[in-house]
């Protein structure tokens, strides 16, 4: 099977606003921004610094159109995250800490009234903004993951005496850092998770079909994804047939967005509503399960989009093994159990587009699979039997 992962947009990016300016000034708007590498301090005319731009995929619009939001507000950010126009624990987790950059930009320039207090205010303003930031979804763990680590770093920043402005292109730094980051992680858990296919693959002595939930694809990450980056990985290794993939009802993250990346990607895939994967699997049409996760509590217990704890019943049922792939930084060990994973309630008109008087709406937008219905979770440090 050849892939073809350079079809695949980068979901989240840094970008100086010079450049746009520069750029549209001479004509030349395709230039690439700082999507990883540091773009120096640049200065937009005489002395007044730019700022940098945010520029995310906007996955509402999938997958009719293929269309960015770019902004130096990072209260564009946070709505961004809150109406899933930028979604997946990962990609949360990088959007999370650009939108602290974001913020330690915009402190930056406020300044305070005594220079000799412009550390302090601008700390606790940015401590201010980073609470709001990390309130924006309450389930992905990656979220407040990555707030805490732009946090980290202004902090440091500041201790070793650097100013406000020197704090937020440390932050720049850190963003851009985080994106390479969770690209090279992702890769890791889908070669990591390659590795129990290929038995299952020689048994049988054919490719795999895989069932999906959601989309825990590169859309969901900063790119490659993590259980669709179990697909990729064990695709490059022949073990693939197809893919189906649950649409995922109500915001249909598999019939939006992962059949489209998976048809970008040249892997096979099938849509199906998520009340066929019983009969698929009781047909023997399923080989495996690999979905990804939100949080994952210190017992193994795995919270990921509703519909993921049917779906392992199903499999458990059926003797199909099911994967959880996700990052380490998935992992809240501050969670004993599923139990203690807050799941977030989303909008009644997710699910119903035209209300019913008299009719309530129960949106519940995670579910949680317990340890034991998990055969191995997957992560760039390796495979992890919970349950066992
Ligand atoms: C690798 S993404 C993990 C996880 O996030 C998705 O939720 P949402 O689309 O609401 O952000 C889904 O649960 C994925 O499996």
């Amino acid at each position: 099977m050849n892939l073809h992962l350079e079809n695949l947009p980068r979901t989240i990016s840094v970008h100086w606003a010079v450049d746009n300016l520069a750029d549209a000034a001479n004509g030349d708007a395709a230039r690439a921004g700082c999507g990883g590498v540091s773009c120096g301090d640049a200065v937009v005319d005489a002395g007044v610094p730019a700022v940098p731009q945010v520029a995310m995929i906007d996955q509402r619009a999938l997958p009719s159109e293929l269309v960015e939001i770019r902004t130096s507000d990072w209260r564009q950010v946070v709505d961004a995250v809150k109406t899933l126009a930028v979604r997946g624990a990962p990609a949360i987790g990088v959007a999370g800490a650009a939108a602290v950059m974001l913020a330690a930009y915009e402190l930056a320039e406020r300044g305070a009234p005594a220079a000799s207090t412009a550390a302090a205010l601008f700390a606790v303003r940015l401590r201010e903004a980073a609470r709001v930031i990390a309130e924006a979804r309450p389930t992905a763990v990656n979220l407040s993951w990555g707030v805490n680590r732009a946090i980290q770093v202004a902090a440091g920043a500041l201790k070793a005496g650097k100013t406000p402005r020197q704090t937020a292109e440390a932050l720049r730094e850190l963003t851009g850092d985080l994106i390479v980051e969770d690209e090279a992680i992702n890769r890791a858990v889908g070669a990591h998770g390659a590795a129990p296919l290929a038995p299952i693959a020689a048994a049988k002595e054919r490719p795999l079909t895989i069932l999906t939930h959601c989309n825990a694809g590169s859309l969901a990450t900063a790119f490659y994804g993590t259980a669709l980056g179990v697909v990729y990985a064990a695709a490059e290794q022949g073990l693939v047939e197809r893919v189906y993939a649950d649409e995922t009802r109500p915001v249909g993250q598999g019939a939006r967005l992962t059949v489209w990346e998976l048809s970008r990607a040249g892997v096979p895939a099938t849509l199906i509503c998520d009340n066929m994967a019983a009969s698929l699997m009781a047909a023997g049409r399923i080989d495996a399960v690999v979905v990804g996760a939100d949080r994952i509590a210190a017992n193994g217990d795995a919270a990921n989009k509703i519909g993921t704890l049917g779906v392992a019943v199903l499999a458990h049922h059926f003797g199909v093994p099911f994967y959880v792939a996700a990052p380490e930084s998935t992992r809240d060990n501050a969670c004993a159990t599923g139990a203690d994973i807050p799941i977030e309630e989303r909008d009644a008109a997710e699910v119903l587009a035209h209300p019913i008087e008299g009719v309530e709406v129960f949106n519940p937008a995670f579910d949680v699979t317990p340890a034991a219905l998990i055969t191995a979770i997957i992560t760039e440090k390796g495979v992890w039997h919970p349950g066992s």
